[in-house]
């Protein structure tokens, strides 16, 4: 503005054939100094900002999804997440520093101009120039209003995209062994396909809106300007050099709305970013999390009433569970696949809600939060990180010493692993996903974890899968010899090894069918005899295959 102010001068002085006095080339000077440094800092200032929004944004998600727990985790979609957390991110983020400031300033440019050349220039020509001025906003509003459709389309199939592709990625060496490469190469091409037809879409609708600002807008806005000179110049009430000021001046009001049009782009697939961050945010959690009660599991065990569970509010997984889990006691629960066992482990972790009864200590309810907080948990497979062994095992418990973790270590029956300098081995980079460990490794690796996390209840989930038999021999060893506070509770298919439990509970269809020591169990008729009969049985053929094989 300062500067078509100076050319209008300019003009002015040139037709008088007076020369530029001083205060002209200081006023240059002092508008070119103003102009570089706004160009210098601005890029600065958005680079700065957008960094700060992203982290922002990114931990905040982090949190949520920490907070909304693994199961509705799963429920939404990894890939989903993971997309919504990288790219809606930084769609968003880009939204709010390229195509928000424009946008306001789209509207707020053209008022301050106008106001400007009211009181610098010519009252009447800015109240006229105010009528095409006003559809600025009309435009840029309308056109989001109308456009927000296709961009909604193509976020989800750029979801879509992400999520097959993070699929491909985990299942590689699945579909590399089943000869399913083609078939996943197809999905994700036409995964692919669609979000390029999405955006030729985008694309295509953002040339639209060029066109509509340039060809309409920008002449109407210029050819008013140019009108309102000569109109005003004409009749003595501005000079020649206030009318050249008034159409540069409306040149200025344009170069907003002109980028909002080129960045227009931007702005669809960051407004549907923003509404997919909103609603992965508003994913229920628990409240509580910061706040669990302080009940008594180490003395008083664990009490479950009536407890009913499902993961869809409609058909129930747990129905109408009551046990008893004395403190210290440990109870292996076993039964028929999907007989709800591992439904029973996530509830008792707090990992999904109980729809009704009470868990306790027998004295004071407990919710999820509370249940978080007073259970370790091992799950079947071993989750760890391309971090060191120490970073493993901090992630669980921040302040442990590096004896409490050796000991945590030895307890899972990694001793002869970390050999004579066990410092040395805590410093070693495990791989991505634990990859440089076996999976027996890995899983006593999560088990010292769970160990040196020190919660009054210990759940496992077939902690023995990926064991040899004396490596797990050796794991309930150490679950035997545990401080005699903490209750354990298993789920586990190796029926060979139940005598290590002081109970055993028999599931089927989300219900406890038989519950009680061994020795009882297996004198009663049902599930467990059944097994063990049937485990005998092959056993015994098995010698007798062996033996003939031997005399042939
Ligand atoms: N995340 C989930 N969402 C919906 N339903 C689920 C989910 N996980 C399990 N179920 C259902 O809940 C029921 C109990 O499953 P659960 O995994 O608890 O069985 P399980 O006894 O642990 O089986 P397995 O021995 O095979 O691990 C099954 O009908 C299963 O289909």
């Amino acid at each position: 503005a300062g500067l078509s102010v100076l050319a209008g001068r300019a003009v002015d002085l040139l037709a008088a054939n007076a020369p530029l006095d001083a205060g002209w080339y200081w006023g240059a000077a002092g508008e070119l100094a103003t102009i570089a440094l706004c160009a210098l800092l601005i890029p600065i200032i958005i680079a700065r900002t957008s960094g700060y929004m992203t982290k922002h944004q990114r931990e905040r998600l982090m949190h949520h999804y920490l907070s909304i727990g693994p199961l509705a985790v799963r429920r939404v979609g990894e890939g989903e997440l993971v997309h919504t957390a990288m790219d809606m991110v930084d769609r968003s983020v880009k939204y709010r520093s390229a195509f928000m400031g424009p946008a306001i300033a789209a509207v707020a440019t053209p008022l301050l101009v106008l106001l400007f050349i009211g009181m610098v220039v010519d009252p009447v020509s800015a109240g006229l120039l105010l009528i095409p001025t006003a559809l600025v906003p009309v435009i840029v509003i309308g056109f989001q209003k109308l456009f927000s459709g296709s961009s909604g389309a193509y976020r989800r199939a750029q979801g879509i995209l992400t999520a097959t592709f993070l699929d491909a990625l985990r299942s590689l060496g699945m579909l590399k062994l089943n000869g399913g490469g083609s078939w996943m190469g197809q999905r994700i091409a036409a995964a692919s396909e669609r979000v390029r037809q999405q955006v030729m879409k985008l694309l295509a609708r953002n040339q639209l809106v060029l066109l509509v600002i340039d060809a309409s807008f920008a002449v109407l806005l210029l050819s008013t300007a140019a009108a309102l000179a000569w109109w005003r110049s004409n009749t003595g009430a501005i000079t020649t050099g206030e009318a050249v000021c008034l159409v540069i001046l409306s040149f200025l009001m344009l170069a907003p709305v002109n980028y909002v049009g080129s960045f227009f782009y931007i702005g669809m697939t960051g407004k549907a970013a923003e509404q997919k961050i909103a609603e992965i945010k508003s994913l229920p959690f628990h409240q509580s999390v910061a706040n669990p009660l302080d009940v008594d599991l180490r003395a008083r065990g664990l009490v479950l009433e009536n407890i009913c569970a499902s993961y869809d509010g409609e058909h129930r997984a747990l129905h109408k569970i009551s046990a008893t889990f004395p403190a210290g006691s440990r109870t292996a629960i076993i039964g028929a696949s999907g007989s709800g066992k591992t439904t029973l482990l996530r509830v008792l972790q707090g990992q999904l809600e109980a729809s009704e009864g009470t868990i306790s200590d027998g004295r004071m309810g407990m919710g999820p939060a509370t249940l978080k907080g007073k259970s370790a948990v091992v799950e079947q497979n071993a989750i760890l990180f391309s971090l060191s062994l120490r970073e493993n095992l901090q992630l669980a418990a921040p302040k442990a010493s590096d004896e409490q973790m050796i000991h945590a270590l030895q307890q899972a029956g990694l001793g002869a692993w970390l050999g004579d300098n066990p410092g040395e081995r805590l410093e070693e980079k495990l791989g991505e996903s634990g990859a440089r460990l076996s999976g027996g490794q890995a899983q006593r690796l999560a088990i010292a974890r769970a160990l040196l996390v020190d919660r009054p209840l210990l759940l496992l989930d077939e902690p023995s899968s990926a064991l040899d038999v004396q490596t797990e021999e050796e794991v309930l060893k150490t679950l035997r010899s545990l401080d005699s506070s903490v209750t354990v509770i298993t789920v586990t298919h190796r029926l060979g090894l139940l005598r290590d439990y002081d109970r055993v509970i028999v599931m089927d269809e989300g219900q406890i069918i038989q519950s009680g020591q061994l020795a009882e169990l297996l004198e009663t008729p049902g599930y467990l005899k059944n097994a063990m009969a049937d485990f005998q049985t092959r056993a015994h053929q098995l010698s007798g295959t062996a033996t003939a094989g031997e005399q042939q």
